[in-house]
């Protein structure tokens, strides 16, 4: 039975919200949209009755206080109806009457059809502009007077000048890379480019007369690899590191002894499926974050949960109580990583370090804390495996309202925070958010860029942190610091007012020693976004990225003149003070005062009189940085939280978006399943600058599909986001024209959503050798030295552009050959189906469906995960093109033995050609055989293919035969047989 038909009963005007109890131990509250009527009908209520909705806040206060530490009562909140308000029929409140445009961007564009949602959001975001102009005026003023005091007041103090000084120095660094490696590079790079014209030239110019249809299509493959080749190298043309400064970040920001002015961060997870995405997983991943090293009042969690699954939420519930315990021990003993798996499965040398026993002690206390919190988990997940028949039902007897995932109101409940109790040593903890968007048939949901967006609004009514960090459940802090490695630079003064966002490489755990199926895109994230870091920025990867709210919203950067600079502060910091350098903070200030109408009039000039001091335009730049500070905390702390949950309610039901620019121009866009690839263009688009940041602790670390299968489901899912992108408006080929995009960023972004494409011309391809050996045919004709030497050169030049390119990038050899591999066994499989379903999908409207993939809890161990095989159409081409060229091989050998020695030089082009295939299919051919114990399968098969080889070879080389006997058995045969 639906929920939604059980509670209409009565409920319906009686009230709105239901308040879940607010318990002294756990502090937690619970709004829920109320379900709707009996009929099923949407419905919700019209602005004019929500604003003065009453809540029941007496039931909130007035709550039952839980003496027992009874855990299942804790998990399941009870619900007390309050008195409420009467529904209206109206869907949602948006009054088409009134104009919302918060910021325009296309001028032309109907007013009332633009905005960011409605009246209330405009004015929260104006009213957050407006705090944070405020904030920093405020922080301002304060750095002006701590400035003078630091260098005259305590000027006695030796120490605190340096202090002041070192405060002044920038929070991070370009590393570049040695410009020799760079420039040989660079030079290959031109040459083979000067190559491949001559290559072209040679092979338009000479057809195969025998042979013109093949002829033709590897020289159109070759064209489009090439071509294919351009968009893929030009933006590695800049590749660079970076560095950042942390305790530099700490002298500025974070000062012992005084109030911390770290901006807030509002740090999002998202997950949807609990049977895939094993609660334990998301569990270590949020309590990770609740340990992260960064100030508890500022930094708040927002869990989405998409499959609005009761599992979820008591599995949350049961985190925040363990993090009273994890979070105090983590800080104490300054531990990584904080996701307590990945921490107890590290091996720890007690005999090594001196480790103090008192730590020993306490590690493996809380060892079995975490062993009874997982079995505490395990228990919950293991009851939710069969849900009853009429849905699951919290412990005071209220049907959970998520029942049905795709019919259900909104929930939110927070945990943990300010009013949630504090740790075993007394401290407080971050706030802990769950969140569970409504979710109504007939509504579109746009997945996990719905998910987020709706998290965007909840945070900003709760929290309204300055920053926002995304990560998938799976995908945990494996480095306590990469909030503030993010602040580097964001909060850094050249930087922070132009960068939309902080991408950190993903690294994953559990993946196979080699790597087969190049889960770890070690070639894409060490090579591929160090390029591009050098030029606009990295393609936002979907987790693991630190966002500036503000790039969310849908504002434009603040640009001026000197961003056509890389990075200002690195001159000053690498020694040129000089009074050029000095000008230029002056001319950027002024510039910035010019053109950004959204920075606060003070007069920065006070500060500055007197250029001539040493370190002036250092000061200058922290003037300049103060602009950058965003708002502490958004809301004051009078709010009513009680109003304060209503809204957020409101701001996730289903029908929010409706007629805004959600999706279109604001917050994650919709329209692609790789939605982050998409989010990251417009903002480039937009003329803002993305951030690579790698610190030598990998920041997060999520886990990867290491079976064959899964991977390849993986891969469709990009591919046909790519192609969804390349089909929609926002194709990067014909989009954002604004002159803001840099032009190797936009070839990129062309990389990124054509590549799928490639599968087409590299099917053709990897036939064609199997071809050539079953027709005795070839794609090029016999070869004249002159153009022997164009091939050698080509192969040369592609080896050497490889070469140096592991060379500055320091990837390693074995992590190129994966990639090299996977990119032709993706792109004969899951990339292939991607094109045509995407035009499938343009041509008959059906939608793309994201398939979430599994994340195991790894208690398997040994790599089972790998051999697992699940049959999927996928398979069948590269299956068939293994085959054809097996048998070409075949063939070709008994036909070159039955010919004779002519015959075996051309054959070993075309040998040469189906082994590369083989080769690159090698892993393929592992994942389609499973596991060891089943080889013996493949030995059978191998072993009469080779030994039927072997055995004609044999026969025709015999050594035994004389000649001249043999040159008579050849001019028999002939040459066509
Ligand atoms: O309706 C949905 C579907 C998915 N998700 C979440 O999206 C994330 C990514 O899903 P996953 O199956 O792990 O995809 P991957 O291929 O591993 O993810 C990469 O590629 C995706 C784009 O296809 C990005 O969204 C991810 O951030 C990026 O890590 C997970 O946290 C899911 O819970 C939702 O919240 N709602
Ligand atoms: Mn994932």
């Amino acid at each position: 039975m639906e929920h939604n038909e059980g509670a209409a009963v009565g409920s319906r005007s009686r009230t709105e919200f239901s308040t879940i109890r607010h318990d002294g131990e756990n502090s937690a509250f619970l709004r829920v949209f109320s379900p709707s009527s009996s009929s099923g009908k949407q419905e919700a209520i019209s602005s004019s009755h929500r604003r003065n909705a009453r809540v029941p806040l007496g039931n909130v206060s007035g709550e039952i206080p839980m003496t027992t530490p009874d855990r299942q009562s804790m998990q399941s909140p009870t619900y007390s109806l309050g008195s409420g308000v009467k529904r209206t029929n109206s869907l949602s409140y948006l009054d088409p009457s009134t104009p919302v445009p918060v910021r325009i961007v296309d001028p032309s564009k109907d007013l009332n059809s633009y905005g960011l949602g409605n009246v209330d959001w405009k004015e929260r975001v104006e009213s957050w502009k407006l705090k944070q102009d405020k904030n920093m005026m405020q922080v301002t003023s304060k750095y002006v007077e701590g400035k003078g005091g630091d260098i005259e007041g305590t000027g006695s103090n030796g120490e605190d000048i340096q202090m002041a000084d070192d405060a002044r120095q920038p929070l991070n660094r370009i590393v570049p890379i040695p410009s020799n490696q760079l420039n040989l590079y660079r030079v290959v790079i031109i040459l083979r480019l000067i190559i491949l014209g001559f290559f072209f030239q040679y092979r338009v110019t000479h057809p195969v007369k025998n042979a013109y249809a093949l002829w033709l299509v590897s020289v159109i493959c070759e064209i489009w690899f090439a071509l294919s080749w351009l968009l893929d190298q030009f933006p590695k043309w800049y590749p660079i590191n970076r560095e950042t400064y942390l305790d530099r970040l700490a002298l500025r920001y974070d000062r012992d002894g005084e109030p911390s002015q770290l901006a807030p961060i509002d740090v999002f997870v998202s997950t949807v499926d609990p049977l895939k995405e094993p609660p334990l997983v998301t569990a270590n991943t949020v309590l990770s974050i609740l340990a992260v090293d960064y100030p508890v009042d500022k930094v708040s969690c927002y869990v989405s949960d998409d499959g609005s699954a009761m599992l979820t939420f008591e599995a949350l519930s049961e985190t925040s109580e363990f993090a009273r315990k994890w979070v105090p021990f983590c800080k104490k003993h300054s531990i990584e990583p904080r996701a307590p798996e990945f921490y107890f499965a590290q091996k720890i040398d007690y005999l090594k370090d001196k480790i103090q026993p008192s730590f020993v002690k306490e590690r493996r206390a809380m060892k079995r804390e975490y062993e009874e919190f997982k079995v505490r988990i395990n228990a919950l997940v293991a009851k939710a495996q069969k849900a009853p028949e009429e849905g699951w039902t919290m412990q005071d007897g209220t049907p959970w309202p998520g029942n049905n995932p795709r019919d259900h109101p909104g929930m939110i409940q927070v945990f943990l925070g300010h009013s949630g109790g504090l740790d075993t040593d007394g401290n407080e903890l971050p706030r802990l958010v769950y969140v569970s968007r409504e979710k109504r048939p007939g509504f579109q949901h746009h997945k996990k860029a719905g998910a987020m967006n709706a998290l965007i609004r909840v945070s900003a009514v709760l929290t309204n942190g300055a920053y926002l960090l995304n990560v998938d459940c799976d995908h945990y802090f494996n480095n306590s610091q990469a909030l503030k490695e993010a602040m580097c630079f964001m909060m850094d003064p050249a930087l922070g007012k132009k960068t939309c966002y902080v991408q950190f490489p993903q690294r994953f755990d559990g993946i196979d020693h080699h790597d087969r199926y190049a889960n770890r895109n070690i070639v894409f994230f060490d090579i591929n976004l160090k390029g591009l870091d050098g030029v606009q920025g990295p393609v936002y990867v979907g987790t693991g990225c630190c966002f500036n709210r503000q790039a969310l919203y849908g504002y434009d950067p603040v640009l001026t003149e000197a961003d056509l600079e890389p990075n200002i502060i690195v001159k000053s910091c690498c020694g040129s003070r000089k009074k050029k350098a000095n000008k230029k903070y002056i001319d950027k200030k002024r510039a910035l005062k010019r053109t950004d109408s959204t920075v606060p009039i003070f007069n920065m000039e006070d500060g500055d009189e007197g250029v001539e001091e040493p370190g002036e335009e250092v000061r200058a730049v922290d003037d300049l940085h103060r602009l950058d500070v965003h708002g502490a905390r958004g809301l004051p702390p009078s709010t009513n939280p009680a109003s304060l949950l209503k809204e957020a309610i409101h701001v996730i039901s289903c029908g929010y978006e409706d007629k805004t620019e959600w999706g279109k121009e604001i917050g994650w866009i919709y329209g692609s399943v790789t939605e982050d690839i998409l989010t990251g263009f417009k903002m480039h688009t937009r003329g803002w600058i993305s951030i690579y940041c790698m610190p030598p602790r990998p920041a997060f670390k999520g886990s990867a599909p290491i079976n064959l299968s899964d991977r390849l489901n993986q891969v469709l899912r990009w591919a046909l986001g790519s192609i969804e992108i390349l089909l929609s408006r926002h194709c990067p080929i014909w989009y954002g024209y604004s002159g803001r995009l840099k032009l190797l960023e936009r070839l990129a972004y062309i990389n990124t959503i054509v590549y799928p494409i490639t599968s087409i011309p590299l099917v053709a391809y990897c036939v064609l050798p199997a071809i050539c050996l079953l027709t005795g045919k070839f794609i090029i004709p016999e070869i004249s030295n002159y153009a022997g030497i164009w091939f050698i050169l080509l192969f040369a030049s592609i080896f050497a552009t490889g070469i140096l390119e592991l060379r500055w990038s320091g990837v390693g050899i074995e992590d190129w050959w994966r990639n090299e591999q996977f990119w032709v066994i993706g792109g004969t499989s899951a990339h292939l189906f991607a094109v045509f379903q995407g035009l499938l999908k343009v041509l008959a409207g059906i939608d793309t469906n994201f398939t979430v993939t599994s994340k195991a809890t790894d208690d398997e161990g040994d790599f089972a995960e790998l051999y697992i095989f699940k049959w999927t159409t996928l398979l069948i081409p590269p299956t068939t093109v293994l085959v054809v060229n097996l048998v070409g091989i075949v063939a070709g050998v008994s036909y070159a033995i039955n010919s004779g020695y002519q015959s075996w030089g051309p054959l070993f082009g075309k040998l040469f050609f189906a082994i590369w295939v083989i080769l690159h299919l090698y892993p393929f051919l592992k994942g389609l055989l499973g596991r060891q114990n089943r080889t013996p399968t493949i030995v059978i098969v191998w072993s009469i293919l080779l030994a039927s080889i072997f055995s004609l070879l044999w026969v025709r080389i015999d050594p035994f035969t004389p000649d001249s006997q043999r040159s008579v058995a050849q001019g028999q045969c002939g040459i066509n047989c």
